[in-house]
Formats: C-alpha cells, sequence, structure tokens
C-alpha cells in the first residue's frame, strides 16, 4: 500500500513559515510585501485560482493588489501596466495568470516582468539562473514538486527520475531542479518512443503531460515515487465532472509514495507563489540572490 503525500497539509505549514518570514519583512520594508496579480479575460478556472491566491495572500499577512481586464484588452495597454507594476516600490512580486488571450503574446508580457518581482519564475533571466544553478525565483509547481519529494526522499543521488512533460512552466523546470538535486533525469514527453518502459525503470516519476489517467499501473516501479502534476476535469460515468491526474492512481498501490489530485500539487503552486513573494520581498532589500535557491 502506498503512502499518500498529502499536498494540502505540507501546503498549510509552507504557509505558516512564510507568515512568520513576512512578519520579519513587513518590520524591515516598512509596510508588507505586496503581490500584484493580472487577470486578463474570464477563464472561470483563472477567476477562482486568482480568486484563492489574493485570500492566502492576506492570510500571511502580505498586501495584494488585484488587475482585472476585460478579454478584449490590447497587447501594449497590458505591456504599459507591466511597467507601472515594475516600477512602483510598493509592489514586491508580479503574476500574469495564465493562459493569456490568444491575441496577446505570453512570451513578450513575462519577458517585460522584471525578473527581480517575477514570482512565477518564467522570464528567461529566471530560466537561466535555474539552469545554471545561479538561484532566483524558481517557477511554483516545480518548486512545489520538490518539496513534496523531499518529504520522502533525503538524498537523490543515484536515483532514477522521470518527467513525463515537456512545458516551460513544469517539465522542463522540475528536470533542472531534479539535475541540481544529482538525480539521474530522462525527460519525457506524450510522443516518446517507449514512454512505459522508460518510465517502469524509475525511483521517481513526475507525471505533467495534462494527459488523465495516462501512467498505468504496469508503468510503474515497486517503489517508486509518484508526483501527479495533471489536474484534469473529466465527464464521470454518473453525468457528473471530477478532476483528474495524470496517474492511474488505484493501479499504483506498489508505488513507496504518490500524490493525490486534488489535494497534492495544487495547492503547493499557491504556497510557493507565496514563498516566492516573500524571497522577491527580500530581494528588494538587497538579499543575496543565491540565498533563494531551493
Ligand atoms: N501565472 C501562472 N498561471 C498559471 C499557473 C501558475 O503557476 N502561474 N498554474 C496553473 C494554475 N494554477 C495556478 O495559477 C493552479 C492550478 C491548480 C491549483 C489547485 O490548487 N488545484 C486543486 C484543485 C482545484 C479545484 O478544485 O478545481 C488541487 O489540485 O488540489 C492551484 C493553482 C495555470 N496557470
Amino acid at each position: 500500500m502506498s503512502a499518500l503525500i498529502d499536498g494540502k497539509a505540507l501546503a498549510r505549514s509552507v504557509s505558516e513559515q512564510t507568515a512568520e518570514t513576512v512578519r520579519g519583512l513587513t518590520e524591515r520594508l516598512g509596510q508588507a510585501p505586496g503581490l500584484a496579480v493580472v487577470l486578463v479575460g474570464n477563464d472561470p478556472a483563472s477567476e477562482v485560482y486568482v480568486g484563492r491566491k489574493v485570500r492566502e495572500c492576506r492570510k500571511v499577512g502580505m498586501r495584494s493588489t488585484e488587475h482585472r481586464l476585460p478579454a478584449a484588452t490590447d497587447e501594449a495597454d497590458l505591456l504599459a501596466l507591466i511597467e507601472d507594476l515594475n516600477s512602483d516600490p510598493t509592489v514586491h512580486g508580479i503574476l500574469v495568470q495564465l493562459p493569456l488571450p490568444d491575441h496577446i503574446d505570453a512570451g513578450l508580457v513575462l519577458d517585460a516582468i522584471t525578473p527581480d518581482k517575477d514570482v512565477d519564475g518564467f522570464h528567461p533571466v529566471n530560466v537561466g539562473r535555474l539552469s545554471t544553478g545561479t538561484g532566483g525565483l524558481v517557477p511554483c509547481t516545480p518548486l512545489g514538486v520538490m518539496m513534496l519529494l523531499d518529504t520522502v526522499i533525503s538524498d537523490y543521488r543515484g536515483l532514477d527520475a522521470v518527467v513525463i512533460g515537456k512545458s516551460n512552466i513544469v517539465g522542463k523546470p522540475v528536470a533542472m531542479l531534479l539535475l541540481e538535486r544529482e538525480a539521474t533525469v530522462t525527460v519525457t514527453h506524450i510522443e516518446t518512443r517507449g514512454l512505459s518502459e522508460i518510465v517502469r525503470k524509475a525511483d521517481i516519476v513526475v507525471a505533467a503531460a495534462g494527459a488523465p489517467g495516462l501512467v498505468k499501473g504496469f508503468w510503474v516501479k515497486e517503489g517508486a515515487v509518484i508526483i501527479d502534476v495533471g489536474i484534469t476535469r473529466v465527464a464521470l460515468p454518473d453525468g457528473t465532472t471530477g478532476l483528474m491526474g495524470d496517474v492511474a492512481f488505484d493501479e499504483v498501490q506498489h508505488a513507496r509514495a504518490v500524490t493525490p489530485v486534488p489535494g497534492g500539487v495544487g495547492p503547493m503552486t499557491i504556497a510557493c507563489l507565496l514563498s516566492n513573494t516573500a524571497k522577491a520581498a527580500a530581494l528588494s532589500l538587497g538579499e543575496a540572490r543565491h540565498r533563494l535557491s531551493v
């Protein structure tokens, strides 16, 4: 019987630590750390996530400002808002909720955020820092994945890890973080030939393909640790809908430990956003960047 890695409980404990850090930062800054959250359009899931981010910010004693823009917003207007937020000393972190509407070039917008305020860790400067192991702000979901893994693994050296999914937001940064811990990492994706055999050799499986139920029980080695990043809403046989991960959860009881969906990686994404905002506030005080590494 595999152990359940409880993302909700870990997220609560990370947020408690952040609240403590925020108390110290508030004294040193003369104001509470501030996060600006930008939402363009009215994607229902994004609205829920943004609402939760703002609420959680307040719970740990941080300020947050919401910038809700209509779906038809011009790219130039969005870029102008980012410029204003970049130069606002009361804003320590900037987050643009993804996905953006199709007419806006997301890359251009993310590149416009000052790297030290980029609490999502998506700016190329932060991507470069992550891949060179030189500190900086690390994307929230990958950071959460590593914290979940750290609850069951203390030494990654000699372990084989497979990452399924090659996105800039999850797959690639998770691979970098695992490499940093000296795991041997194979990055795969939905088109990888012989995917099941590759997964079967792994001690650590991070499934981030967005393909519900992709990873079957027979793909998983006895004693492997599985982190399921996929969160897809699917139709259920009774006519309702539910959330499903990339892993066929009921088939992996022979794993050593596994994260549930929901209640695994999702809550960690928001907890790590709060922790990144506190780190960005520390950067604004001149704290050394290398001290931010995971
Ligand atoms: N700018 C960003 N945009 C997006 C990110 C991101 O990290 N930065 N990630 C995702 C969405 N996301 C946060 O923004 C997110 C997704 C899921 C969860 C979560 O807690 N999920 C719950 C289930 C939620 C439900 O009941 O519907 C869980 O897994 O338990 C939090 C945040 C895309 N956009």
